[in-house]
């Protein structure tokens, strides 16, 4: 059987490590196991319980403070990137994956990750060398939907990340809860074809605007993104966003069916009758 993984990325700042650690609660909730990785050799601090921690291998202030590469925050994160699909193996034998066991790996929100570079297709291809079943959980912060200009440029590098990693994807809204009044109304903005109800920033030139407009026209015309709005303080709403990525990653397809045996089904009739005739 196949190991899994959820790779929990989008853009700085759009919810990842805090969606981590409420999946991680929502797993121990419904008795379901997973492991939590840090992938992010930038991280200062997170709630979760991590399995492996990238900065045990390598930290952004161990390539910062290196005299003789003189990188800063950006390129230092790259660059520890790159460090990391040198040692794979180091991964592997922290991870030490078996057969049906779930991940879900918190990864740094430089864009560039996702959009030109290569370091994360690379890290998607060797878990699958491993027998994981990937999927990518893209996290976009509901207050991109707040001008239509931002919402482009949200559901752009959404698509770019679906297709530089090649794996199932799912967009997701997080901070749903900020929304306050606009709450009722999040329906209209889950797909970019509703991008008209966005209000178009007036400072923006008529060039511009038309630029957007084609630009949602083809996101709209091919169906390619939608989002999944997530309420971390609903329950519902994190049980429904999980039932679509366990879809997605196919998960308990291979789990057998489980079938109680005769025995206990026959001490369960006699205990039935016996309370039947009290
Ligand atoms: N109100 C609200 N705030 C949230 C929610 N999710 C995350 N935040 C806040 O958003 C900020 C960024 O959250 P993180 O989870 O650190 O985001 P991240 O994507 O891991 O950020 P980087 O690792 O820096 O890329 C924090 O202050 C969180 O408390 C949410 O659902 N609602
Ligand atoms: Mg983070």
């Amino acid at each position: 059987m196949p190991a899994y993984a959820q790779i929990v990325v989008g853009p700085a700042g759009s919810g990842k490590s805090t969606y981590c650690h409420m999946m991680q609660q929502h797993f121990q909730v419904l008795g379901r196991s997973c492991r939590v990785i840090n992938l992010d050799p930038a991280a200062e601090t997170y709630k979760y319980e991590a399995t492996v921690d990238i900065r045990e291998l390598i930290s952004i202030e161990d390539v910062m403070d290196d005299e003789e590469l003189h990188l800063g925050p950006n390129g230092g994160l790259v660059f520890c990137m790159e460090y990391l699909t040198e040692n794979f193996e180091w991964l592997h034998e922290n991870m030490d994956p078996q057969d049906d066991d779930y991940y879900i790996i918190d990864c740094p929100g430089q864009i560039e990750l996702y959009t030109h570079l290569d370091v994360m297709k690379v890290f998607v291809d060797k878990l699958k060398s491993w027998d994981f079943r990937v999927g990518a959980v893209y996290l976009m912060d509901s207050q991109f939907l707040v001008e239509r200009g931002k919402y482009i440029s949200g559901t752009m590098a959404a698509l770019s990340c679906m297709t530089k990693l090649e794996v199932p994807h799912m967009n997701i809204m997080t901070k749903i809860d900020v929304l306050r009044n606009a709450r009722e109304e999040i329906d209209n903005y889950t797909d970019p074809s509703c991008y008209e109800r966005v209000e178009n920033a007036t400072k923006y030139t008529k060039r511009y605007a038309k630029l957007v407009d084609s630009l949602f026209r083809v996101i709209d015309d091919y169906s390619l993104v939608n989002f999944q709005p997530l309420d971390s303080s609903d329950e519902n709403s994190i049980n429904y966003a999980l039932a679509i990525i366990d879809t997605m990653l196919q998960w308990g397809e291979d789990q057998d069916v489980k079938v109680r045996d005769e025995e206990e089904r026959d001490f369960e009739n006699e205990m039935d009758e016996l309370n039947l005739n009290d």
